[in-house]
């Protein structure tokens, strides 16, 4: 069956979820999308060299962006990455760098985004990576037509990959033995549940308290993951690449599995980092959460800042950003 992807956005992240795609034989056709043309048909170039090294086939397409994007039209899933790398990078000057400092440039992009994607008749599922991830999804959820569960983030998916290596690290174990969850903002305000993380089944809480382990460093270690790369290499790419080429098969797949997605929740209006099944439908259910006191009130705060940057969207569009 042919499966058709569209990325918008072939920047570090978007160029490394299409390679992901490509060299993982995930799709047959991808079509590739970004403001910039030249670096678009760049990407388009680069991943068909590939193509004669490697045993699948993938059909490399490409849509100028002043056209109207009818090749989104049959698309399964969409990948949401675009952005501007170099607000980030900036913030690594600051005392308190934080992904919410995007928020004004990237509504602009929903906002010049949304109405091409609506034009393009595209129906299938949106995966949106661009940051601030909550917010983002958030809004763009609003102005494209489509339903809520038609749409998600990546959320604390790759935060809570770091987790995994780092108590892995920590307990020089494998990852793979390490179940559980980073949850809420894919931001500042994100935590790690550890009422969730299980070593080979042992609770980590239990762990901690007979070994002594100071889970703080850990999370520490986990949480500040993004800066650290930023701060070497100026943008993160490959944990980033293969966790939306993971999400777009789980969804092509019909895999109906668990991820700390970006999804709605209902009691607080707005996306946040919660588990969610997803499959061919997109958001199949949002797991309930069974958190510890304070746990509840981290994903609680978490949430409320979520919704809090979403209702300043229409005064950050409101100042011209030259001022
Ligand atoms: N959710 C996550 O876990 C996660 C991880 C890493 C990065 N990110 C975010 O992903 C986004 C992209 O990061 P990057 O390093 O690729 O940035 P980048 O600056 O390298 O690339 C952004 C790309 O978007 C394009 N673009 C800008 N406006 C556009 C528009 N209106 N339509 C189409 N394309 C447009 C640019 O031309 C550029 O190619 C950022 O918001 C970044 O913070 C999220």
């Amino acid at each position: 069956m042919v499966s058709k992807v569209g990325i918008i956005g072939l920047g570090n992240v978007g160029s490394a979820v299409a390679l992901a795609l490509v060299l993982r034989g995930s799709v047959s056709e991808l079509v590739l999308i970004d403001k910039d043309d030249k670096k678009a048909r760049a990407e388009q170039y680069d991943l068909t060299d590939q193509q004669a090294l490697l045993t699948s086939n993938t059909k490399i397409l490409r849509q100028n962006y002043n056209d109207s994007w009818t090749l989104l039209k049959d698309c399964d899933v969409l990948v949401f990455s675009p952005g501007d790398i170099s607000i980030l990078q900036a913030q690594l000057q600051t005392d308190n760098p934080d992904r919410l400092n995007e928020l004004r440039s990237s509504a602009q992009i929903v906002q010049e985004v949304a109405p091409k994607i609506n034009a393009s008749k595209f129906n299938g599922i949106i995966l949106s990576i661009t940051n601030p991830c909550d917010v983002v999804v958030t809004y763009l959820q609003e102005l494209v037509d489509l339903p809520k569960n038609h749409i998600f983030g990546t959320g604390t998916t790759l935060d809570t990959t770091r987790m995994k290596h780092a108590v892995s690290a920590y307990l020089d174990c494998s990852i793979h033995d390490i179940d559980g969850y980073v949850l809420g903002e894919h931001g500042e305000s994100q935590f790690t549940a550890w009422s969730t993380v299980r070593v080979g089944g042992i609770p980590m809480n239990d762990l901690a308290a007979t070994h002594r382990i100071d889970l703080k460093v850990i999370e520490e270690n986990s949480s500040k993951g993004a800066w650290y790369i930023i701060s070497g290499k100026g943008f993160t790419s490959h944990g980033i690449g293969l966790t939306g080429a993971t999400l777009v098969e789980a969804i092509l797949n019909n895999a109906r599995q668990v991820f700390p997605l970006s999804s709605y929740n209902t009691d607080y209006q707005t996306y946040i980092g919660q588990p969610t099944r997803i499959g061919a439908g997109g958001v199949l259910e949002v797991l309930p959460l069974t958190l510890s006191d304070t746990e509840q009130e981290l994903f609680d705060h978490s949430a409320k800042i979520v919704r809090e940057n979403r209702l300043k969207i229409p005064s950050l569009l409101a100042v011209d950003p030259v001022l």
